[in-house]
């Protein structure tokens, strides 16, 4: 049994706006108010217009939930029109900054050389990257799912000290089963998850590791969590379109109880 404490973090992507987004913490909190989460982590990523009133709402209400950004600019500050930097998230408190989503690699052609400067530029500025990973239909018909997965996390945390890469979450999102209803198996993401863990001692040793965070994505709602959650190398989830409904969401954070 791992120490690691699960993370369940619900990606709004572009969805809710600032008014929505109080409502919607506002009922996760309710939701989450009469069980003891504390041994879970959950946490909500809103869009970036979002952030300031969650940050408002979590400061005012105590509240234990965490929030953090979709995306970081590799920079930390200058002439990067539409970028937002690692030090205006932290000045928000913002506790992670998602890196390399596959909606950022595929719509802006986001490389792992861009994704490695924002995991970088992440660190930098004290967030915790979740840095995303994972394969496309292709890749996966072809069998290469695994290659293809560390490929991009040895692309994301090149250069990456140890006493930072143990504190990284690493997403793993098979592209085809994000949005579709299509969800891995327990066994198809431990699969990955088993891997990535491996090549993570390869590159740090294992009590690294073993420190490291490692989510599934993809379809994730109550109804599947638990079998996934009790996989041996899945510590948590980045949820998508069920994290927008507050009560699945809630759900699925008690997974344990699933
Ligand atoms: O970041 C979340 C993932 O892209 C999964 O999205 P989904 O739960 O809607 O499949």
């Amino acid at each position: 049994m791992s120490d690691r404490i699960p993370l369940m973090a619900g990606n709004w992507k572009m969805n809710l706006n600032h008014l929505e987004a109080i409502a919607h913490v506002q009922k996760l909190a309710f939701g989450l108010a009469d069980k003891d989460y504390e041994a879970v982590e959950v946490a909500v990523l809103p869009p970036f217009t979002d952030l300031r009133s969650v940050q408002t709402l979590v400061d005012g209400d105590k509240l234990k939930i965490k929030y953090g950004a979709q995306d970081i600019s590799a920079h930390d500050s200058g002439a990067y029109t539409g970028e937002v930097s690692g030090p205006m998230l932290a000045k928000l408190r913002c506790a992670y900054a998602v890196v390399g989503h596959s909606e950022r690699r595929q719509y802006h052609d986001e490389t792992d050389e861009l994704c490695n400067a924002k995991v970088k530029a992440a660190f930098r500025n004290d967030l915790t990257p979740i840095l995303c990973v994972g394969e496309g239909l292709d890749v996966r018909k072809a069998g290469n799912q695994v290659a293809h997965t560390l490929a991009q996390v040895d692309g994301g945390l090149k250069d990456v000290p140890a006493e930072q890469a143990e504190t990284i979450v690493i997403a793993y999102e098979p592209v085809w089963a994000i949005g579709t209803g299509e969800v891995a198996t327990p066994e198809d993401a431990q699969e990955v998850c088993g891997a990535i863990r491996g090549r993570l001692a390869e590159l740090y040793g294992q009590e690294v590791a073993d420190k490291v965070r490692i989510q599934y994505g993809g379809s994730v709602k109550s109804g599947n969590v638990a079998a996934i959650m009790a996989k041996p190398d899945v510590d948590g989830a980045l949820v998508g379109g069920a994290s927008l409904d507050a009560d699945e969401f809630v759900k699925i954070v008690r997974f344990r109880d699933q």
